[in-house]
């Protein structure tokens, strides 16, 4: 393909994604349907759509769009304005590609919120909740997110585990954060099937989702809840740090359909539960609770566009519906770990502020927050204790 078929592609998955399609359904939509369009194809179509959607509304403004009036075609003129490229290479009038630039799509500017690439309501709280860093953090929140990878160092140790990628053409420093992550500068499309990987030496794991673990108080022998699984990602970080009697859930049991693979790679045992109370207390339950995920959104921007506030006021009653829930399964003593992937305070020190109001038998023994600026996601880690 040339670069009019792939702005044309572009085009088209956004306005279905700007319809309500769900970004992946669109892009896994338009690669079953495009056979003519190879690997390099599919990586450049990709990177246009996940481009825009983090800049929606600056780069809609760009190309010409009026507010209101957002659409694929504007967005991708107004990506390859941003880019600085040559506009008549990509719309060309080619057969496969988008029409000529209008002289009506001029570049218009971007103000306020849209300027920032923020839905209107949302710019007073994180301005607040981040502070001296809102600039910064939202810049970055524009940017492509780093590629990290985990060391299961009960496999190999990091040095061993850059010179395996290294082989296989993948180029990866140790970050010096956590003791157990690389940060990926070439070959990052290769991972998936490189040894290191098949072998369980390194799983893909975001910078900061490795930080959070690794400030848990975790110790040889202790029973462990991860209450909030998912695909298990932290629950093998931390069987990585110590040797647990480790169980799993999740709300949803379909989400840990890919717990067991990853455990069995990783040379891990982990119980998958449906009623954790039934096997409660534990030692320390995590809570990686559903949340905005704010601070992931270089990963996932079409979250950023859909977050409403009535969204948010729901993800809070839930996620003080798991606190009290999971507060219920610790022994005296025992270890709670709250943490989201959010900016938000609402999320993350108010409602660890709600909580202890309501449970004043509890000490807080860390409140972390973990930012782009450090390299990987916006996270949050609240630490309390149970009185003994
Ligand atoms: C942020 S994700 C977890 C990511 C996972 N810990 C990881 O590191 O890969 C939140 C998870 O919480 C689950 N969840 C939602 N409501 C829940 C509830 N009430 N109890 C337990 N889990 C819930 C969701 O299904 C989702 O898998």
């Amino acid at each position: 393909m040339q670069n009019p078929g792939r702005a044309a592609a572009a085009i088209q998955i956004l306005d279905q994604i700007l319809g309500g399609e769900p970004a992946e359904k669109a892009l896994t939509a338009w690669g079953r349907a495009s056979r003519y369009a190879g690997s390099k194809d599919r990586a450049a179509v990709r990177d246009l759509v996940y481009e825009a959607l983090r800049a929606r509304r600056s780069l809609a403004a760009l190309g010409g769009a009026a507010a209101d009036e957002e659409n694929g075609r504007a967005l991708v003129l107004g990506l390859i304005r941003a880019r600085g490229e040559a506009v008549e290479a990509w719309f060309a009038g080619a057969p496969h590609g988008p029409a000529p630039v209008r002289a009506d799509e001029a570049a218009r500017v971007a103000e306020g919120a849209a300027a920032l690439d923020l839905p209107d309501w949302l710019e007073a709280p994180l301005r607040q909740d981040l502070a001296a860093d809102f600039d910064a953090v939202i810049a970055a929140l524009r940017q492509r997110a780093p590629v990290f990878l985990r060391v299961n160092l009960a496999r190999a140790s990091r040095e061993l585990a850059v010179n395996m990628l290294a082989a296989e053409g993948i180029v990866a420093k140790p970050h010096p954060m956590v003791k157990t992550a690389l940060e990926v500068s070439e070959g990052a499309r290769k991972i998936q099937n490189a040894e290191a990987y098949l072998s369980g030496v390194v799983e893909l794991q975001d910078l900061s989702s490795q930080a959070v673990v690794a400030a848990l108080p975790l110790a040889d022998g202790m029973r462990v809840l991860d209450h909030c699984a998912g695909g298990g990602g932290k629950t093998l970080a931390m069987a990585g740090l110590a040797d647990l009697d480790l169980f799993a859930h999740d709300f949803s049991p379909r989400r840990m359909e890919d717990l067991k693979t990853r455990a069995t790679r990783a040379g891990i045992e982990v119980r998958l539960t449906a009623t954790p109370e039934a096997l409660a207390p534990f030692d320390l339950v995590l809570t990686d609770v559903p949340c905005s995920g704010s601070g992931s959104w270089r990963r996932d921007p079409a979250g950023k566009w859909a977050l409403t506030p009535a969204r948010l006021e729901e993800l809070q009653q839930i996620q003080a519906g798991i606190l009290e829930r999971a507060a219920k399964m610790l022994r005296p003593g025992g270890w709670l770990a709250y943490a989201t992937c959010s900016f938000l305070s609402a999320e993350n020190e108010a409602q660890i502020a709600a909580f202890r109001a309501a449970h004043p038998g509890w000490t807080l023994e860390k409140s972390l927050r973990f930012s782009p600026l450090q390299g990987g996601d916006g996270f949050y880690l609240a630490l309390l204790q149970r009185e003994a």
